[in-house]
């Protein structure tokens, strides 16, 4: 074989030519960002990020060879769709911010909660496509759910790049955009509720003598198990839990405590006080 040297080259992102900027990479923007360069969708040079604070953009160029900085207006600027990930009550200010580079050629992504699109067709002033999105943290290890809405001057083809961009964190599904409060409330919040009964099921592990690495494993390993169950079989979860439920066993009698206390209505009422918070975070 000869000594000829061979240049190994980068797969080309999936998605090349397009130029996105995710304005405001903080939790969920920063999930977003490392997805993307993850799967290959963008190239590092096909991203413009921002942030609040100097140090921090420096830290994250550094981090990913991107471009990062403190300039909204710059990076809305060179980008194709605009991701908007700062905090609800931040978003007029940020349209007003960037409304020099809106137009009705771009596409705005928002997945702050609770921000309407017609709010944000509104502060740009043209006719702007704005999709808003509502993902959730597992999104980290693409198992997230993202629910899309679209604005009034949205394509189908601009629709398909937004779930494409949200295929990279998981499942997606397109819902009217009356409901994206109740999403917000439901999947966006919903990872914080089941960590909460993970953590508990864990501790009445512990309770009934298990060591904690075991009943942390016991009871993670359940709840994902079970939801894959309504996930792939398509069976309603009251049939599955039938099937759990040996009559006289031992199951039905923790159902029973279950009812007794009240977990059912106490998910509902976190579901609908998330819900309803999830309506007013867009005015503070
Ligand atoms: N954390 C979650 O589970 C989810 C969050 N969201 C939404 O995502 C958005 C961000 O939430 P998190 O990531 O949790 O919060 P975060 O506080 O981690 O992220 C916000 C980021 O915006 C940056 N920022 C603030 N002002 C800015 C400005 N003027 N210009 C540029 N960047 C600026 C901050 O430096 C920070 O990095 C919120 O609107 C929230 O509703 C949506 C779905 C789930
Ligand atoms: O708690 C929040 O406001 C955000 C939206 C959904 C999840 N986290």
């Amino acid at each position: 074989m000869s000594e000829e040297t061979y240049e190994v080259l980068a797969p080309a992102p999936s998605m090349p030519g397009l130029k996105v900027a995710i304005l405001g990479t903080g939790k969920m923007g920063g999930i977003l960002l490392q997805a993307f360069l993850k799967n290959n969708l963008l190239a590092p040079e096909q991203i413009f990020a921002t942030v609040h604070h100097a140090e921090r953009a420096q830290a994250l160029s550094a981090q990913f060879g991107l471009d990062v900085t403190t300039d909204n207006l710059a990076a809305a600027r060179q980008a194709d769709v605009i991701l908007l990930g700062v905090k609800p009550i931040q978003v007029p200010a940020l349209i007003e911010e960037i409304k020099p580079a809106l137009s009705a050629e771009k596409v705005v992504l928002s997945f702050a909660a609770s921000v309407k699109t017609q709010s944000i067709e509104d502060g740009a002033g043209c006719e702007l496509a704005v999709i808003r999105a509502m993902p959730n943290t597992p999104a980290m290890l693409a198992a997230g759910i993202t629910a899309l809405c679209a604005g009034r001057f949205v394509s189908a083809e601009q629709m398909a790049v937004a779930q494409r961009i949200f295929q990279t964190v998981g499942r997606t599904v397109v819902v009217d955009e009356k409901h994206m409060d109740a999403v917000t409330g439901l999947s966006g919040s919903g990872p914080a509720f089941l960590y909460i009964i993970i953590e508990a099921l864990a501790e009445a592990g512990v309770n009934v003598g298990l060591p904690r690495d075991v009943a942390t494993l016991l009871a993670a390993q359940t709840t994902l198990g079970s939801a894959r169950m309504v996930l792939e079989t398509g069976y309603h979860p009251a049939l599955l839990k039938d099937a759990v439920t040996t009559p006289a066993g031992c199951t039905v009698d923790g159902i029973l405590e279950l009812e007794e206390g009240g977990l059912r209505v106490t998910l509902i009422k976190a579901v609908k006080r998330a819900t309803q918070r999830a309506k007013e975070l867009a005015s503070g």
